[in-house]
């Protein structure tokens, strides 16, 4: 029996209760846990001379316990022990609250690690209850995991420690011998029990490279399997161009870099056998949505129906709005089909769409579900911003009969990140802002400057402008509900600064019929600051907005900060951005400097991809791509070599069929688990 299918509550300690903690984290098995990677390790064996600590500063020391503990009673019925070590070169205080464990754990006289955070008062410098351990056992790197409320690491330890001895002697290797041995990579139980439990640090890097090598193999392959399909005949061949007569009823000129991406499509649609698998990425605000009308207005024009999904149920609204007026004096017909409308309204618009009485279908995941059927589908577009991805974009393609695919994405990304996520596509970059706009000047203020900044968005309003505030965000891990957090910064706003100001709301908990009432209202200028999470990300377009606020700037991306602050400069008026955070640390101030430097997209997604630790580009899934558990995608070397190593296995078996492969094949379906019926 695989580990997979063991359940986590067969390790001991683990009860229900508790397994429904380390469920939360995605381990529901044993398995699971295993490959639950450490996010970070404690090296203990770094120790530094107590005469050389620094306040502030997180460091271990090695020392005899030189006092008794002693512990005295606080206020508020906690307790306080204290007491003393030293090594040749000084003395530090250490102190423990609330626990009457310390006295008989730290023996008068024994010799420790110790590992914490040094501060320095009016008694010296101290360390506030840090960790320890004995010497003998302490000489090692101990794993760091990411946790959920509930669930300390050392629950984690002992529980990543039970599984791994449940590990059989042996274990088969998804990586063949030849692999392994070419870009000299250790075996999977040698990289599994020392990507926990390392021996040494060299061991740890071994071990973490293979498992990365392994993640980028699998997902090479998915991505290429999937690229190798796309090469499929299609009947759809849309011969006459009908762009030129859509482009003339818009109420502007269009960019060069816009009229360049239409004839790209243009050109994939006409005669090609297979069909157009392109990617049109563009930095917020340069116009993709007119190149996309014009796709499907060409589209339809030739006979066929346009589908278009947007992430999110604010923007499949939005869009549909802009279309139906940019097709309102044409016969073309637009229909709306998303998630929040009632059961009957969406099977009225699914018979419309099914017997060919409407065009261009705009909508969100309600357009792939398994009761929405095209009569005749020619073009399929996904608005990904990193949302979607390959398997949603695939499942509406299965809607038609190999129809042309156009995906539109904002966020511009690194190329070594692209040549994975969007390896499958051809890319055409708009490069060019519509004219007229101007930069969007961008500050990063600490707390104590809020008050005014609070007092120039006022200004702002006052000048009949709007603005957004993305309030504080707040992690899981924080044990406070999204909704009450929002709520209650929206009614500290309400009730202070902004009395006279009319404040809206909008958050991930609201109901899609809410969020598109607020979006109104904001649209229409009857709110004039809208408080929200980050909502209002992608693509939101108001151009009456002139400031984007953003709270706790430093625990978001710059790629999404950058998307935060596209919602603001998308008209004539000169528009700010505020990034606000105390958050002291020297990457902050580098990050966030990038912000208020550069306006360009693709030099700020280079930056986030170096900045950004690894593991932390995964954060938020903004990317589309299946969920991995160790690779980082700034080790542009392990990427090249495992692109290459792709190419050789496909040379060799191209559907994977080959025995020594079914282990890989497996490990990329259950990567790629929504779309194996399209890889089969
Ligand atoms: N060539 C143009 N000249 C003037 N205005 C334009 C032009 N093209 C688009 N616009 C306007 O610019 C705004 C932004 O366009 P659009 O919403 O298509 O951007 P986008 O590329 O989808 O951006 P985002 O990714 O931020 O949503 C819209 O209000 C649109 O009407």
């Amino acid at each position: 029996m695989s580990l997979y299918e063991v359940p986590i509550t067969k390790l001991s300690g683990i009860g229900e209760k508790r397994a429904a903690l380390f469920r939360k984290l995605g381990i529901e098995t044993v398995g699971d846990m295993i490959s639950y990677y450490p996010r970070s390790y404690e090296n203990w064996s770094d120790t530094t001379d107590i005469g050389n600590v620094q306040p502030e500063e997180k460091c271990v020391v090695r020392g005899k316990v030189m006092t008794p503990v002693n512990t005295i009673r606080i206020s508020g019925g906690r307790t306080m022990a204290k007491l003393s070590i030293s090594d040749d070169t000084g003395y530090l205080n250490l102190v423990f609250f609330n626990n009457k464990y310390i006295s008989s754990m730290l023996r008068y006289g024994e010799t420790y690690l110790f590992m914490g955070k040094v501060a320095y008062d009016k008694y010296g410098y101290q360390m506030v209850s840090p960790e320890f351990c004995k010497v003998t056992e302490g000489d090692t790197i101990t794993p760091v995991y990411h946790l959920t409320a509930g669930l300390n690491n050392h629950m984690m330890i002992r529980a990543a420690k039970e599984a791994l001895s449940m590990l059989p002697q042996t274990i088969h290797d998804p990586l063949p011998d030849d692999i392994r041995k070419r870009y000299d990579l250790c075996n999977l139980s040698y990289a599994l029990n020392n990507v926990h439990f390392p021996t040494d640090l060299n061991a740890m890097e071994k071990a973490r490279h293979r498992l990365i090598f392994e993640e980028l193999l699998v997902l090479n392959l998915g991505m290429r399997m999937m690229k190798s399909q796309s090469h499929e005949q299609t009947a759809v061949h849309l011969l006459e161009d009908h762009t030129a007569e859509f482009i003339q009823t818009l109420p502007y000129e269009l960019t060069n870099a816009q009229k360049r991406a239409i004839s790209d499509c243009v050109a994939d649609m006409r005669d090609k056998p297979s069909p157009m698998n392109r990617l049109i990425q563009g930095d917020v605000g340069s116009g993709k949505t007119a190149v996309c009308a014009a796709v499907c207005y060409h589209t339809v024009k030739n006979g066929f129906q346009a589908a278009f999904m947007a992430p999110t149920e604010i923007l499949a609204q939005q869009h549909f709005e802009t279309f139906s007026a940019m097709f309102a004096d044409t016969d073309v017909r637009v229909e709306l089909l998303t998630g929040s409308m009632t059961a009957a309204e969406k099977r009225k618009t699914r018979e419309r769409i099914e017997c060919g009485e409407s065009d261009i279908v705009i909508g969100t995941h309600a357009l792939v579900s398994e009761s929405t059927a095209f009569c005749r589908l020619g073009c399929a577009i996904t608005d990904e911003q990193h949302r979607f991805g390959v398997a949603q974009r695939a499942r509406l393609a299965s809607k038609g009969e190999h129809p042309h695919v156009l995906v539109l994405s904002a966020t511009p990304i690194p190329r070594t990140l692209g040549l994975i996520i969007y390896g499958d596509l051809d890319i055409t970059v708009i490069d060019e802002l519509p004219p007229g706009r101007t930069e969007v000047d961008t500050f990063f203020i600490r707390t104590d400057k809020r008050d005014r900044a609070l007092g120039f968005l006022k200004k702002q309003v006052e000048e009949g402008r709007q603005c957004y505030i993305v309030c504080p965000l707040v992690e899981e891990s924080e044990g406070v509900d999204e909704l009450q957090n929002a709520t209650d910064y929206a009614a500290e706003l309400m009730l202070g600064p902004f009395r006279d100001i009319s404040v809206g709301i909008l958050h991930g908990k609201m109901k899609p019929k809410d969020k598109e009432k607020v979006m109104a209202q904001f649209a229409a200028n009857e709110i004039s600051i809208l408080v929200s999470t980050t909502v209002v990300e992608v693509g939101v377009d108001v151009k009456n907005a002139t400031v984007m606020m953003i709270e706790n700037a430093d625990r978001f991306g710059l790629s999404t900060l950058h998307q935060l602050r596209g919602r603001v400069g998308r008209g004539q008026y000169k528009s700010y951005c505020i990034l606000v955070s105390d958050n002291k640390g020297e990457n902050t101030e580098q990050r966030l400097g990038v912000m208020c430097r550069t306006n360009n997209g693709f030099e700020i997604a280079d930056m986030d991809l170096k900045l950004r630790g690894p593991g932390d580009f995964f954060g938020n899934r903004q990317h589309g791509l299946p969920q991995l558990d160790i690779a980082d995608f700034s080790d542009t070397e392990t990427l090249a070599q495992s692109q290459e190593a792709a190419q050789t296995l496909l040379r060799f078996s191209p559907d994977l069929s080959d025995g020594s492969l079914r282990a890989l094949r497996a490990k990329m379906r259950r990567l790629f688990a929504e779309t194996e019926n399209t890889m089969n």
